[in-house]
This record gives structure tokens, sequence and C-alpha cells, in this order.
């Protein structure tokens, strides 16, 4: 059974306490949290203060996501904000040895984001170093947009680079993925899926989770 992260991006930001709690009460095992700053990709999400919001109700773990340019400057602020995973764009990271050493200190797991161009070989010195390699199947910046098919081939390039270093890192794949795709994904090589749209855009967001959790 893979992790299942709901994306809060999808969520009614109007409603967002009752979106906490339909995760709370579902069979999801983490919040996924996108932040986005505009310059990184060209979208801006949310930041601190939703953060805050969301850590006040979420009864899981906060695997926070972050599309920003220079992250480490937040490191210590996203720590206070609970999360759990801190997962980093190789992308935005010059030194991203010393940040994952840096987020791995403050006592978070460390997570490193590829874009869809960026392959698997950028990770291979530090894969033994992360506990979270996040695949992205579509481009970052928003949510709702169309799975790109290379993931696939992708996914089973990083869990053979895991086998070969022997280190115990998760795959994490993140951008349109849905109950259509999910037990292709398992089956590559995926430990953790990350849905947005095709849960909280459905009518039976609780079903989806459930779908997306029993899937194999
Ligand atoms: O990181 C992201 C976008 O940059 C989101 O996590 C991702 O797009 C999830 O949304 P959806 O499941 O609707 O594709
Ligand atoms: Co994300």
């Amino acid at each position: 059974m893979a992790l299942i992260s709901p994306s809060v991006l999808a969520a009614d930001f109007l409603h967002l306490a009752k979106d906490i709690e339909l995760v709370n009460q579902s069979q999801a095992d983490w919040f996924h949290l996108d932040i986005m700053d505009g310059v990184f990709v060209p979208n801006i999400s949310y930041g601190m203060p939703v953060m805050k919001s969301i850590q006040s109700l979420a009864q899981k773990p906060l695997d926070v996501h972050l599309m920003i340019i220079e992250p480490e400057r937040y490191f210590e602020e996203f720590q206070k904000l609970g999360a759990e995973y801190l997962t980093i764009h190789a992308e935005a990271s010059t030194h991203l040895h010393r940040s994952i050493q840096v987020i791995k200190s403050l006592g978070m797991k460390a997570g490193v984001a590829l874009n869809p161009h960026t392959p698997i070989s950028a990770v291979e010195e530090v894969i033994q170093d992360i506990e979270l390699l996040l695949i992205m199947s579509v481009n970052p910046g928003f949510g709702g947009q169309k799975f790109i098919e290379n993931t696939y081939s992708k996914i089973e390039k990083a869990k053979d680079l895991i086998i070969q270093k022997n280190a115990s890192t998760l795959i994490e794949i993140d951008g349109g993925v849905n109950v259509e795709n999910a037990s292709k994904l398992i089956a590559c090589g995926a430990d953790a899926l990350v849905a947005g749209s095709a849960v909280f855009a459905n009518e039976n967001p609780t079903q989806v989770i459930s779908d997306l959790k029993n899937a194999h």
C-alpha cells in the first residue's frame, strides 16, 4: 500500500477546516503542503499563516514541498511550523548536500524534488542522505495538470538507484496522480502518492483517498 498525501492546494480555502478534518478522518497518511514563491514557479500559493492554521488542525504528518528559491532562508521557520518532511528542489539549491544536512540537523526528514526535465542522476550522490525523493510528474506551479508519461521510467530508474546504493529513501510522485494511474505508479516503485485535484475536485474525496490507498 502506498502512502497517500492529499495536496491541500486543491482544497476549498473558504472552508479549509472542513477539508483538513476530512483528511484527518480518511485513510490518508500525510498532508501535502505546496509552498510557491512566484519566482521558482510561476504561481504563488500560500505561506506561513495558512500553514500555521493547517498545523493547528492536522492530525497527520505535514509533507511540505517547497517551490521557492534559496529555501534555506526558511528552514527554521518551517521546522517551527511542524514540517515532518521538508522537501526542496534540486534545481533551487546550489548547495544541495549542505541544505539536506541542515534540514536533518533541525530534526526534520529531508526530501529532494526533481522537475520533469531533471534526471535521477542529479541525486545520485545524496540519495543515501535523504528520506524522500519527490519526482514531479507535472511541471511544478499548478494543480490539475496532465500527468507526464515519462514519469514511469523515471520511477524505475530511481528505484534502481535506491537499491544499488542500499538507501531507504521513499519515492513520492506529485502531479496528475489519480485512481487510474496509481496502480502503475506503485508497480514501477512509487512509495507515496500526492493527489490534489483527483481528491478535492471529486464529490467524494474520502472515497478517492480510500481508492488510492487500496490501489495495488
Ligand atoms: O506540487 C504541486 C504542483 O506544483 C502539487 O502538489 C500537485 O500539482 C498536486 O496537484 P494535482 O494532483 O492536482 O496535480
Ligand atoms: Co507538491
